[in-house]
């Protein structure tokens, strides 16, 4: 047999020098000679690590959600007191993507006017996962629970409809970006279709079924060069795969609402920008650069031509939102089968008024108090469009939706969150 000793020696003698091994092996030998020592130490090292864990929990359990193991009792109850309705007539609205930009700001306005919100989140790292902690700790503290999983999880999806009857699906989780498709194609496929498909089979099974309300994307009008695009328009051309995927969505809901009658609004949401909003947009991820000295690039399109985008601020794109909630209807399918026709609606949500990029640099200079390094681009080919514009008279018509922000004032709100979330001094920055 062969002894402690040796079970140290090295298998490849020669990589390590047997002096250096046996001197620390005699130290090694001398702290744990005896067997109570190392029972000693082994409970010091126990304790030690209980206490690290426990602390952590503390620490990750944001407000006051503390952390409890999914499909327990525990988290149970934490799903049914958060989808609770605090009003006549409210309703209990699942919001898919919740700790996303969107997704955050409808759960907060939903909340506040008392209707119930279960948010569900995969906590990706797409983009800095932090902000979507934040995002999730602010929810907490206006007592939102959301539960972290995947929208292609059915069995998670499955219990979710099982503990609460949702009147309503609010989907906001999603593969976004526009010019990302091109290095992780598969991760749009994955969320953006097979996901929907999932979360639509649970909607579509629930008992009762919740009408759903979904975010498409500006970017299905593609190629289209009559304007403003609206809903009629063709949506045929898409120019990259995130589009298309989109596209793809709208045609996927549409099965679902004649098929099994769930109720549908797909909402084609046109540049949405503001505070608590996605890093890696043009306008965050210019403002961090400009604040930081570093160059930003702006792209260019055909001719020299501004390349020009139909910024819409992220509280008009939330009263569209709790609109098309509000006057979604009813799905009228029951056990998986249709009962009777059902809604199915497609608005723009967009500002009605584009703005060239170059001009939201310049704004942002003007908010931020310091000058850009533009690298002027011509636009590769990455899926970009050119310019988009919405006409917003059929969501003003159906939803009484009437944007009221523009780009500078929405611009100046975002930049004095930015400045106060990433701990800039606002004084010297913002006038
Ligand atoms: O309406 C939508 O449906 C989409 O809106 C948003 O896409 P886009 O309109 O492309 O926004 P965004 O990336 O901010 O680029 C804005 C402009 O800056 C230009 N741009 C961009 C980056 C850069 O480095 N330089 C640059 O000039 C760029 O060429 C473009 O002209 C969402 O990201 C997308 O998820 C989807 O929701």
């Amino acid at each position: 047999m062969r002894g402690l000793e040796e079970e140290f020696i090295p298998s490849t003698p020669g990589k390590f020098k047997d002096k250096t091994y046996y001197s620390v092996n005699r130290q090694f030998h001398r702290c744990f000679t005896s067997t109570s020592t190392m029972f000693l130490w082994a409970l010091f090292l126990i304790a030690l690590t209980a206490s690290y864990l426990s602390f952590q929990s503390f620490m990750d359990s944001g407000t006051r959600y503390l952390s409890s193991t999914r499909g327990s009792l525990q988290w149970e109850k934490q799903v049914r007191d958060s989808a609770q309705i605090h009003r006549v007539n409210g309703m209990s609205v699942l919001v898919t993507g919740a700790a996303g930009f969107v997704g955050s700001h409808v759960s907060i306005a939903l909340k506040k006017r008392g209707d119930g919100v279960v948010g569900l989140d995969n906590f990706n790292n797409y983009y800095d996962p932090s902000l979507k902690k934040a995002r999730k700790n602010l929810l907490n503290s206006r007592n939102i629970f959301i539960v972290e999983g995947d929208i292609n999880d059915m069995r998670m999806l499955a219990k979710l409809f099982d503990i609460v009857a949702f009147t309503h699906v609010m989907h906001l989780a999603a593969q976004a970006g526009v010019r990302y498709a091109m290095e992780n194609p598969q991760s749009y496929v994955h969320s953006n279709i097979a996901g929907l498909v999932t979360l639509l089979e649970a909607c579509k099974n629930a008992n009762p079924q919740p009408a759903i309300v979904w975010a498409s994307s500006s970017s299905v009008y593609g190629l289209n060069e009559k304007v403003p695009f609206s809903e009629s328009d063709r949506t045929d051309q898409p120019a990259s795969l995130y589009a298309a995927t989109k596209k793809a969505g709208e045609e996927i809901t549409h099965t679902y609402n004649h098929i099994y009658g769930l109720s549908i609004t797909g909402l084609r949401f046109f540049t949405v920008y503001g505070p608590w909003g996605r890093p890696d947009m043009a306008y965050f991820s210019f403002t961090r650069n400009i604040l930081q000295g570093k160059p930003i690039t702006v792209y260019r399109g055909k001719n020299r031509v501004d390349l020009a985008r139909d910024f819409t601020y992220i509280d008009d794109v939330v009263k569209g939102c709790v609109g098309s909630l509000d006057t979604a209807g009813k799905s009228t399918g029951s056990g998986g089968k249709k009962r009777g026709p059902a809604l199915y609606r497609i608005f723009n949500l967009g500002n009605t008024s584009p703005v060239t990029v170059p001009m939201m640099v310049g704004m942002l200079e003007k908010h931020l108090k310091v000058k850009a390094k533009k690298h002027v681009l011509d636009m590769p080919g990455n899926g970009d469009v050119p310019f988009t514009h919405a006409n917003i008279s059929f969501a003003r018509k159906e939803l009484g939706y009437k944007p009221t922000t523009d780009l500078q004032t929405g611009l100046r709100k975002f930049v004095r969150w930015y400045l106060s979330y990433y701990g800039y001094s606002q004084e010297k920055s913002v006038k």
